[in-house]
Formats: C-alpha cells, sequence, structure tokens
C-alpha cells in the first residue's frame, strides 16, 4: 500500500508538472493567436484546453458561429468585452468558454472560492446558462451554481463557499452577498453580464451597483447583448475603461442592416384594440399545427387570456408563463413548452429574452412591445441559429405610424397582413358569456383591463402609445365585461379630478339619473345590448349556460375554416330565439332557484300579517273603529303610551342589530384583509424582471392582521383615503344582479363628495 501510495504521489507530481507545461503552452498560443491569420473556423481550431474541447464535442458543438469565432480569441486574451450580436447566435458559448478557460488556467480549485459570476437578468435564462456550463464544463474539475429566487435559499447557503462559477440573477446575488459568510468575492476573476443592456437599465441598476461594489476593481468583464443601448457612463459604472467592442456596430441604431435574423419572417397587423382578441384567437385556431409563443403586456393579460381560451379550447395545447407564478410551475412550463411539437404559451417578457426554446415557429406579439429592443428580443425567441422562423405583431391604429417609424430606423420593415373583417370572427359573445357565469374570470377581466390601460399609461414613447386615445368601453366589452372598471392612475391630474366631482356634483341634481356607480346615464339615450339585459336578468346562470353552449358550438363549427378565408358568423341571438327558461338540472341551481330569496323576489312588496286566536290573518296595523278607540282612554295618552313601547322595542331591537351588524362588518373585513395579504404575498413572489409595475395605487393594511383588525373599519383610523379592494363573494354577488362595474368607494371629503356618495347610496 506505502509503495502504491508513494507511487501515486510521484505520478501525481508528474502530472501535475505535464499539466503547468501543458496551460503554459496554452497560454503561449493564446498570446500568438491572431485571429486573422488563423482563418479557424472549428472550435479545435482555438488555443482551447482539451477537457473543454472534449465537453464541447460531447455537446455537438463543432463549428463556432461568427460570434464566437470573433469574440473568444480576444475574451481569451484577457480584455474586457462588450459583444453584440443578433439573437440566437451562440452568445452563450461566446461568454462561457472563455470563463471555464481562464479558470482552468489559473489553476483554480475550490479553496480558491468566486471565480466568475454570471449575471442573468431572468431566472429562466440563469437556469439555461447554467444547464449550458454544466454540459459543455462536465469535464473540468471546479464547481459551478445557480442561484435565482424562488429557491431555498438555505439550500444555497450550505453550498455557496465551495462554488468557483456562479450563475444568477441580481436579486438573488445581492441576498448572497449581504448573507453568507461564506462567499467569498475577493478573488473573482471574471465578470460577465448576459443581455448586458437588461442588467444594466435602471430597474436593475442599484442591486447591480451593489454587486458591483462587492467585487474587486482588478477583473476581466465581458458584457453580452443582441442589443446595445446603454450609454458609457453605465460602463464606467463596471469599471470597463479600456474593453474591445465586438460586434456593436451590426446591432446599432445606425447599422445598414437590421439587427433580426436574416432567417425571420416579418409581418404585422393593424387591429383595433377591441378586436385583438379575435384576430389572436382565430390565428390560434388557424396555426394548430404550429409551436408558437403570444407575448402579452402583463402577467394579468396572460392569466386572463390563457384562462378564457382555455376555457373556448381552440385546439391546441395551451400554457403560459410570467413572473408571478411560483418557481415549479415556471420551471416545468419551460420544460414542457421545450419539448412540445404544437403548442401556444402565452408570456410576458420574462421570456422574450435569451431562452433558447427549440424550433418555435411563430412568435406573436399581441401587445406592442414597448420598444424596439424588447421587439428583437422577443421575435429573437424563433429562428435561431440558421433556423427559419415567423413573427406577427399587432398595432392599433394609434400604435401603427409610430412603430413602424421605430422599426424602420433599425432597418425592421415587417410585412403588412390584412384580414378582412368580412373574415374576422368574433369571441366577444362567448367571453361575456364566460364571464357573466364565472365571478373569478370576471375579476381576471377587470384586472387584466386595468394592467392594460396601465401599461400604456406609463409607456414612454408617447408618439407610440397614446393613452388618450384608449377606446376604453370598446375594449373593456371586447374582454366580455360589462363596462370599463375605473382606474385612477398616479399623476392624472387633480385638476381633472376635481372638474368631474364638480360635474358629477351639478348632475346630481337628476338623483334619478345615477347608475349604480354614481354615474349620470341618460337612460333615453342608453342604448341596452343583449349583453346588458343578460346581465339584469334573472335566472342568469340557466341562460348563460345555455347561452355559451350556443357559441362554443358555433365555435367548433368554425375550427376548420381557414384564418384568411373564414366567414363571418353572426353571433347575435334574436332575443325571441332565446329558449323558454326551465327548470334547473343541477341541485345547487335548483336550490338557489327555490331558495326564499329567490320566491320573494318574484312576488313585489310583502305585506306582513298577524294572526287571531282563531286563526285568521290581520294586516300589522289594522285600522279600529273610532268608539273602540275612545273606549281605550285619552288619544293623547294612548298615542304617548305607544311611542314609548315602539320606542323601547326600536332600542332593544338597534342595539341586537348593531351587535349583529359589527360582527359581519369583522367578518368581510378578516376575509378581505386575508384577500390582501395573499395579493401581497403573490406581488412579493414576483420577479422583479417581469412586467414593470408602477403608477398605481393600492392600500393595503398595516401588515399585522391583529392591528388591522382592531377597528371596525378602515376609515375610521384613515379618513379620505381610497379603498380598493378584491371583492368578497358577498359584494360580488350584489354586482352581478347589478352594473357588474368594479365598485370603489371613496370617503367623503368635501359636500359635493358627500352628495356624490348619496346619490351612489340611494341608487343602490
Ligand atoms: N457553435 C455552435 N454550434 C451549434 N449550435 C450552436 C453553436 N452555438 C450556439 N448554438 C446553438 O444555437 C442556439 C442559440 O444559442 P444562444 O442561446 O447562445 O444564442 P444567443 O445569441 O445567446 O441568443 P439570445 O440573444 O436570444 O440570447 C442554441 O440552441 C445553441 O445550442
Amino acid at each position: 500500500m506505502a509503495k502504491k501510495g508513494k507511487t501515486s504521489t510521484a505520478a501525481r507530481k508528474q502530472l501535475r508538472q505535464k499539466e503547468d507545461a501543458y496551460i503554459k503552452e496554452l497560454e503561449t498560443k493564446i498570446e500568438e493567436f491572431d485571429p486573422k491569420i488563423s482563418r479557424g473556423e472549428h472550435f479545435k481550431d482555438l488555443p482551447l484546453s482539451h477537457q473543454t474541447l472534449k465537453g464541447l464535442r460531447d455537446s455537438a458543438f463543432i463549428k463556432m458561429t461568427e460570434i464566437q469565432k470573433m469574440s473568444i480569441p480576444v475574451s481569451l486574451k484577457g480584455n474586457d468585452v462588450l459583444a453584440a450580436a443578433k439573437t440566437g447566435s451562440g452568445k452563450t458559448l461566446a461568454f462561457l468558454i472563455p470563463v471555464i478557460e481562464k479558470l482552468y488556467r489559473e489553476r483554480w480549485t475550490e479553496f480558491d472560492g468566486l471565480g466568475a459570476l454570471i449575471i442573468s437578468p431572468t431566472r429562466e435564462l440563469a437556469m439555461q446558462t447554467y444547464e449550458v456550463l454544466t454540459k459543455i464544463g462536465r469535464y473540468s474539475s471546479f464547481s459551478a451554481g445557480l442561484v435565482i429566487g424562488g429557491k431555498d435559499v438555505k439550500f444555497e447557503l450550505d453550498r455557496i463557499s465551495k462554488i468557483n462559477i456562479l450563475v444568477g440573477t441580481p436579486g438573488r446575488i445581492l441576498q448572497h452577498m449581504d448573507q453568507a459568510v461564506g462567499l467569498n468575492t475577493s478573488n473573482l476573476q471574471v465578470l460577465v453580464l448576459d443581455e448586458a443592456d437588461r442588467c444594466l437599465d435602471m430597474g436593475f441598476k442599484k442591486t447591480l451597483d451593489a454587486i458591483v461594489m462587492n467585487l474587486p476593481p482588478v477583473r476581466q468583464t465581458l458584457l453580452f447583448s443582441a442589443t446595445q443601448s446603454q450609454s458609457l457612463a453605465d460602463l464606467a459604472r463596471l469599471s470597463l475603461t479600456d474593453y474591445k467592442s465586438v460586434g456593436t456596430a451590426e446591432v446599432k441604431d445606425d447599422s445598414n442592416s437590421a439587427a433580426t435574423p436574416d432567417t425571420l419572417q416579418q409581418s404585422y397587423i393593424s387591429v383595433e384594440l377591441p378586436d385583438k382578441l379575435d384576430i389572436l384567437f382565430s390565428f390560434i385556431k388557424t396555426h394548430l399545427k404550429s409551436k408558437m409563443i403570444v407575448f402579452l403586456s402583463s402577467s394579468k393579460q396572460v392569466h386572463f387570456v390563457y384562462e378564457t381560451f382555455r376555457k373556448l379550447q381552440p385546439g391546441i395545447s395551451l400554457m403560459h408563463l410570467h413572473g408571478r407564478q411560483k418557481q415549479t410551475a415556471r420551471t416545468e412550463t419551460l420544460d414542457k413548452f421545450s419539448r412540445a411539437q404544437h403548442t401556444c404559451l402565452f408570456a410576458t417578457d420574462v421570456v422574450a429574452r435569451g431562452i433558447d426554446f427549440p424550433a418555435v415557429d411563430w412568435v406573436v406579439q399581441a401587445d406592442c412591445p414597448e420598444n424596439v429592443d424588447t421587439y428583437i428580443h422577443r421575435v429573437g425567441r424563433s429562428a435561431r441559429y440558421g433556423k427559419q422562423g415567423k413573427s406577427l405583431v399587432m398595432l392599433t391604429p394609434q400604435e401603427e405610424e409610430g412603430f413602424l417609424k421605430r422599426l424602420k430606423q433599425r432597418h425592421i420593415e415587417p410585412n403588412k397582413l390584412t384580414i378582412k373583417q368580412s373574415r374576422k370572427k368574433s369571441i366577444k359573445p362567448q367571453l361575456q358569456s364566460l364571464l357573466f357565469q364565472d365571478p373569478e374570470l370576471k375579476y381576471l377581466g377587470q384586472k387584466a383591463f386595468i394592467s392594460y390601460v396601465r401599461s400604456i399609461f406609463i409607456q414612454k414613447d408617447k408618439e407610440v402609445f397614446k393613452f388618450e386615445e384608449l377606446p376604453t368601453e370598446e375594449y373593456a366589452n371586447s374582454l366580455g365585461l360589462p363596462g370599463a372598471p375605473k382606474i385612477k392612475m398616479k399623476g392624472m391630474k387633480s385638476v381633472e379630478r376635481a372638474k368631474e366631482l364638480k360635474n358629477t356634483s351639478r348632475q346630481l341634481l337628476s338623483l334619478s339619473k345615477a347608475n349604480d356607480d354614481g354615474e349620470i346615464v341618460d337612460r333615453s339615450k342608453e342604448v341596452r345590448t343583449k349583453h346588458d339585459k343578460m346581465f339584469n336578468r334573472k335566472n342568469q346562470t340557466v341562460l348563460s349556460e345555455h347561452y355559451l353552449n350556443i357559441t362554443k358550438a358555433q365555435a367548433d363549427e368554425d375550427e376548420e375554416d381557414g384564418f384568411m378565408t373564414m366567414k363571418r358568423q353572426d353571433h347575435e341571438i334574436k332575443e325571441e330565439d332565446l329558449p323558454q327558461l326551465i327548470a334547473p338540472t343541477s341541485k345547487r341551481a335548483l336550490r338557489k332557484a327555490t331558495s326564499k330569496k329567490a320566491s320573494l323576489a318574484g312576488k313585489g312588496n310583502p305585506s306582513k300579517l298577524v294572526f287571531d286566536e282563531e286563526g285568521h290573518a290581520h294586516p300589522i296595523y289594522e285600522l279600529e273603529g273610532e268608539e273602540d278607540f275612545h273606549k281605550k282612554g285619552d288619544a293623547v295618552d294612548q298615542k304617548n303610551a305607544f311611542l314609548l313601547k315602539e320606542t323601547e322595542t326600536m332600542t332593544s331591537v338597534d342595539v341586537e342589530d348593531k351587535k349583529l351588524a359589527k360582527v359581519k362588518r369583522q367578518e368581510k373585513k378578516r376575509k378581505r384583509l386575508e384577500a390582501m395579504r395573499r395579493e401581497a404575498e403573490a406581488e412579493m413572489d414576483h420577479d422583479s424582471s417581469d412586467d414593470k409595475e408602477g403608477g398605481y395605487q393600492v392600500t393595503i393594511g398595516t401588515g399585522n392582521l391583529s392591528d388591522d383588525m382592531d377597528s371596525d373599519d378602515d376609515e375610521d383610523r384613515h379618513p379620505g383615503k381610497r379603498r380598493r379592494f378584491p371583492e368578497s363573494t358577498e359584494e360580488s354577488e350584489e354586482r352581478r344582479a347589478g352594473s357588474g362595474k368594479f365598485v370603489e368607494i371613496e370617503q367623503p371629503e368635501t359636500l359635493e363628495d358627500l352628495e356624490s356618495l348619496t346619490s351612489r347610496l340611494i341608487q343602490s
């Protein structure tokens, strides 16, 4: 054994010497390497270690892409690099190979701590990069780790001190820097920012600056992206002064070529906002043999479109992915979508950048992207690594001119597709029916509406996004909502609000004209659509189910129609065509229909009766004969005695009522706070890379349930504050019977407010 040990020590020493010589040789080769002379096309033509070459070969990476050819030699020489190349052109390997090689040449071991840090703007991209790293680095001896939000921090904490290459999202990396005693960054050799312009933009500014402050100033920094929008000041923040630019001219605004892949067929259609979902649904139904991603502007939009389209069954599997989902669900969807052949994924921009889904046929941008960079990244999910792909962007007439101009500045000129109005199919009646039946869906629809309107409001490019021209009412109807929910944006002029209030108070003169929301409506001019009638109708459940069946049957018939050759289907149903209402078949509906409330509702105003000893019914207040009355004593005394008795009874009943009302109020409030707490938790879980939130007023509790429960009503503690809460079931029932609009209550501050509130209360 001893002899064996001695031999192996000697052998190890020999091996180390051999490796030292090999590394020295590599370093010389790198120094002498001149890409202009070399003209090598393959990875094996580069001065790379044999284990990296083996890892590449095993993963079928043999020939280099342009960006790899241009940037790897420069990065191998230890330069800082600012690199840009079109989407799907192989940037991931372009930065991973130099990172692995650098640590190998430095003879990095687990005892040296963190050697390289790779920052990705989204969890999905970080996971993907980590996967590629473990594939090509499988023959290397150092360790790699992934730290992303939504995972168990403690689990990561235990291992982080031994990690040599760390891949992660900015927030979680900083969290580890703050918490982990084991995370030693003092030796860091390389910092990589993937999707650099996104990492450097305002959303990540603070986090990134804090991370960089923890890193040694002497290091190599590599920045990679498909778009380059950051300023020199941003680069200075990263102490990137003497850097080499690779491929950046190609993707810049003033370049002569488009920043999108040549193999991508790009198109657009002009579509009125209220028709968008119709067009989208028709598009999906006519592309059932495709794999497509549909980008929408917010997670609420994604949620709503996914849930409603799922019920309408277009004939293709549907998936959804956004930053508000739990990480496990996100990962699962990512995996499923990657493996699927024909499917449709509704997503936010959380997957717009960097994600390498195989074989995506179509990228549909149902909502106009915030800028051309986002457009480039979104369409880049298709036509990757030289493959063919198609994209379609839907532009409203308000966005069309402005956005096409922006695209043209970057040499992107998508072809215009036209869809004949007569060939468009409407899903509006189906959506209305669905929302009418399901309060949850209606709530989702309201949230989707609000988030869309808000997303337009907060857009910077006012030449493209024209908030004032939004057809809000028609858009709300197109989502199946009975009316546009009210929204208050931060920054909306208080003057406008004051004007609104003033007008309201003047109009209050005609109290009878105010609707449930306190809005003045001239009913003589009001057009009552079938939809309105349905929402006001009794026995809604029976009717809407029937209505849904009719419209769904139509949808099924249409299934085989071609998108461009579709015949217009008239979904209008004449009032007389509606069926006689029949007894409900389900137990729940039957119970509802035969309930005391329902039966009383059909009988007009009830009158209370009392029964005498013989069992005869009498009205509660029966006029007695004058003679009988006078027999009982003086009229005034009788009146006083009666009033006293009634007052006593009312006082005692009042006390009971108040007690009951208090209990009910507290219960209602507890439910409301719970719902808010759940929503707040979901917000916290929401990845910072997801849709940009902002400009929105939300008031939630103190954060402490018992504190919040102390008073009976929020208004007691926060006079004048706006309340907007998810509704309780009770409330939504009430709304279902009424106009169905989003309910907002404000504490009156002025006399006019009080008048407005009074009118609403009287009306309801
Ligand atoms: N040299 C290569 N040989 C074969 N396939 C490659 C090579 N380099 C990259 N690929 C493949 O090309 C696809 C795109 O690569 P990658 O994801 O790195 O592109 P990207 O430039 O980072 O795109 P994006 O800008 O969208 O992030 C991947 O599927 C990857 O496996």
